[in-house]
This record gives structure tokens, sequence and C-alpha cells, in this order.
């Protein structure tokens, strides 16, 4: 009960009430015996130049590391997409302790954590804060972490943290491939939903990776240092950054494999 008091207390993750007409809420419980297996779901063509890489912010959610998206350098295309769409930023969710994290549970089961990479619509939409508000604005790419072998790619990242500690702290990182953060396999699930944080638009086209990549204990605890509050506040660790599931209502999910 202290996960549903927790929702209670804070403010950030709003009950699916306060969105009128919520429809497509994420994240969502991906049943894997429900998932309707398409044919016709193309592979996911990831092209990314890390040189895009910009910086890391602690937005006061998550660390975000966001890329230049004012050309086509990085960019998905294919999968469930009928366009390309240009990488922004990513980030984590993550949990106190490693039984709880993840943003999107597959059986019911949570992950430690869920990196999310960030792509917009730049065929159709003149501005990322444009496609944000369309159905078919955002493609978010989804991947679980799990507990194990240390993540070298991760760890350049995690030596990063302790200089974006505070909410609104910022620190220049110019080269950086997230690709070594997305398994190889190409399974996936995929299906319409929302941001997960306000806005909270019905705007994302989810593409969730079933495998999920390995990190340690170190690096999930790295994230855990971080702080939701500013400097000189008092301190409130960064941690269950995570929404409440979300009702499925008329949706399903998709897979890209049998
Ligand atoms: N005018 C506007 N500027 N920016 C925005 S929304 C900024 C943004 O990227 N929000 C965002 C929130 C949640 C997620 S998530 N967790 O991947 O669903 C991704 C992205 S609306
Ligand atoms: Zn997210």
């Amino acid at each position: 009960c202290s996960y549903r008091l927790r929702n209670a207390l804070h403010p950030l993750w709003q009950s699916p009430l306060s969105i009128p007409g919520g429809s497509r809420q994420s994240p969502i419980n991906i049943q894997w015996r429900d998932s309707i297996y398409d044919p016709f779901l193309k592979p996911l063509k990831i092209c990314y130049d890390p040189t895009t890489c910009l910086h890391i912010w602690n937005n006061g959610y998550s660390f975000l590391v966001e890329f230049d998206d004012s050309t086509d350098k990085s960019i998905i295309v294919g999968g469930p997409l009928e366009n390309q769409y240009r990488l922004k930023q990513f980030h984590f969710h993550w949990g106190a302790i490693n039984e709880w994290g993840s943003e999107h549970t597959v059986d019911s089961k949570f992950y430690p954590a869920e990196l999310h990479l960030v792509h917009w619509n730049a065929v159709v939409y003149p501005t990322f804060e444009e496609a944000v508000m369309e159905g078919n604005g955002l493609a978010v790419i989804g991947v679980f972490l799990k507990l194990g072998a240390h993540h070298e790619g991760l760890q350049t990242l995690v030596d990063a943290l302790p200089a974006v500690k505070h909410k609104d702290t910022v620190i220049e990182f110019d080269v950086f491939d997230p690709s070594c953060l997305i398994p190889s396999c190409p399974d996936y699930w995929t299906y319409a939903g929302s941001l997960t944080t306000p806005p909270l638009t019905e705007s994302v086209t989810w593409i969730i990776k079933k495998k999920p990549i390995e990190v340690d204990e170190n690096q999930l605890e790295a994230f855990r240092m971080l702080l939701f509050t500013s400097d000189g506040e008092e301190e409130k660790r960064m941690v269950d950054n995570f929404r409440p599931l979300q009702p499925l209502m008329n949706r399903t999910v998709r897979s890209s494999f049998q």
C-alpha cells in the first residue's frame, strides 16, 4: 500500500482521472500472451551520430541526455513508424530498490529501471513542441534495465552524474552513441500511448524492446544518488520517478516476433 500511498502523495504522478478523455495513457502492463504478432511490422532501423550529443541535464524528474535535433543526423525509421523520427533526448526511470523502477511491466513484472529514447516526427511537424501535441508526433524506444553485468557504455554516463546531482544542473557531454544502450535483439512490442510525465499528451508510438540490457548494482546506485531538489534545498533523493500503470482501455499491443 506504500506504493499506492506514494502515488497519492506525489503530485507529479497524476491519476488517469486528471486527463479528461485519456484513452491512450502510458505506461501499461504488457501481457505477453495478449500481444498480437504483426508480420507486417518492419525491423526498426536506428542511425545515431554520436557527435549530435550535447549535454546532460537534471530537470528535476530524471536526468536527460539531449541531442542536437536541428538535422536528420540521428534518426530512427521503420518498425511501426510511417516516417523517420529525430532523436531529441534520452532519460531513465528507476526505483529506490531493485524490486521496481520501470514504467512498463511485462506480465506484471517490474524491472529496476527503464530507458526512454525520445524521437519526434520532423517530417510532418516543424517543431518538437508541435509534435508533442499530435497523435503521431513522437516515438519513444523503451529499454528495460536488469541487474547483472557491468555495462561499459553506460559507465561513461554514470561517471558524469555527480556533476548533475542537483535539479537544473547541466554538464557538457559531447560524444555519446546511445545505440550502445539498445539490445541487438530486434524483437519489440509496440502500442499507441502517451508521455508518462506532464503534459501526458497522447502523442507517443511506444516501441518497447523485448530484451533488457544488463547493468550492475553500482550503476543503479549512481542513479539513486541524484536529487529531485536544487542546491541549497533540503535533499530529496531522485528515486521512484515512474508513473503508475494506466488502463489498457481499447488498445492492443503488437509484437514484431512470434
Ligand atoms: N511546449 C513543450 N515543450 N516540451 C514539452 S514536453 C518535453 C518532453 O520531452 N517531455 C517528455 C515527457 C515524458 C517523456 S516519456 N517518459 O518518455 O514518456 C518524454 C518526453 S511540451
Ligand atoms: Zn520516460
